[in-house]
């Protein structure tokens, strides 16, 4: 396949590496310092799209491969709040895209374990629950994809929680969650490349689960294998669609 890459900083550099092993072609890399290289022409030399970008510019991205009518696979995080929005774009434009908040096997392994805990928790009202997630401090975004989708995942399936609110440590805001706001707390260290963990925590025990991720490999090469099983598929997919 020939794949253009929106993004080519540290996720789209080893995106990179294992395309090329698994014998596709690169033939468009975006990052900031190129920007003017990506238009409607360029984009239509690819097959595919893999957007690791930012918050900021991956809208207009999914708009560009839209016009350019290129498949896309969007890693991005940070602008799950406009999800329908591009839904209904890419269903009217008749266009392709899948997004996952985390392409790596383990964490979407993590997904339905979470959701399971969570339904078994609904006949267990003693624990409190709370999510945490660690990052490295180069992320634009807080609370990462990946909790907000754990998040989801607690609030859909455990009848007592109705929301998730977000508290970055380390800054000067502290919050007070009602007994129906399930907590996400973020925390920004050098050099992590994504730590999940969801604790449930009573008078007399706790029961964490929790993935930890030790390098950016399973993300990369979770997102060739979604470009790869993109490839030939028509509509808005999630990450999920491939683990169904
Ligand atoms: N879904 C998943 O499995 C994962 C998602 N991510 C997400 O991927 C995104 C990128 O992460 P990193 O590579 O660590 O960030 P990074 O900061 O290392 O790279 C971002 C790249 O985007 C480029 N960029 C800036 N504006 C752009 C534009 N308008 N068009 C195209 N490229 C542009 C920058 O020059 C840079 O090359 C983040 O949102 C992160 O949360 C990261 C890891 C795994
Ligand atoms: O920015 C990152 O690095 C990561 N972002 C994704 C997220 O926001 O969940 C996935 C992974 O945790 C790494």
């Amino acid at each position: 396949m020939k794949i253009a890459l929106l993004g080519y900083g540290k996720m789209g550099q080893i995106i990179e590496k294992f395309a090329l092993e698994r014998g596709h072609e690169i033939v468009l890399k975006i990052s900031v310092d190129n920007l003017e290289d990506l238009t409607r022409q360029s984009l239509k030399g690819a097959d595919v799209a893999i957007d690791f970008s930012t918050p900021d510019s991956v809208l207009g991205n999914i708009s560009a491969c839209f016009d350019a009518n290129v498949p896309v696979v969007v890693g991005t995080t940070g602008w799950y709040g406009k999800l329908q929005e591009v839904k209904n774009d890419c269903d009217s434009s008749n266009n392709t895209l899948l997004y996952g908040s985390n392409f790596s096997i383990g964490v979407n392994l993590f997904f339905k374990l979470n959701q399971t805990l969570a339904k078994l928790m609904n006949n267990y009202p003693a624990y409190e629950v709370q999510v945490e997630e660690i990052h490295h401090t180069q992320k634009l975004d807080a609370p990462s994809g990946t909790a907000i989708t754990i998040a989801e995942g607690i609030v859909d399936h455990l009848e007592r929680k109705s929301e998730w609110l977000n508290e970055v440590v380390g800054t000067d805001v502290e919050l007070f969650p009602k007994a129906d706001q399930l907590l996400i707390e973020s925390h920004r260290i050098e050099n992590i490349p994504g730590t999940h963990t969801v604790i449930y925590s009573s008078e007399v025990d706790e029961i964490e689960i929790k993935h930890t991720a030790h390098s950016r490999a399973g993300f990369a090469l979770g997102a060739v294998v979604a470009a790869e099983w993109l490839k030939d598929k028509k509509g808005f997919f999630s990450i999920n669609d491939i683990f169904e």
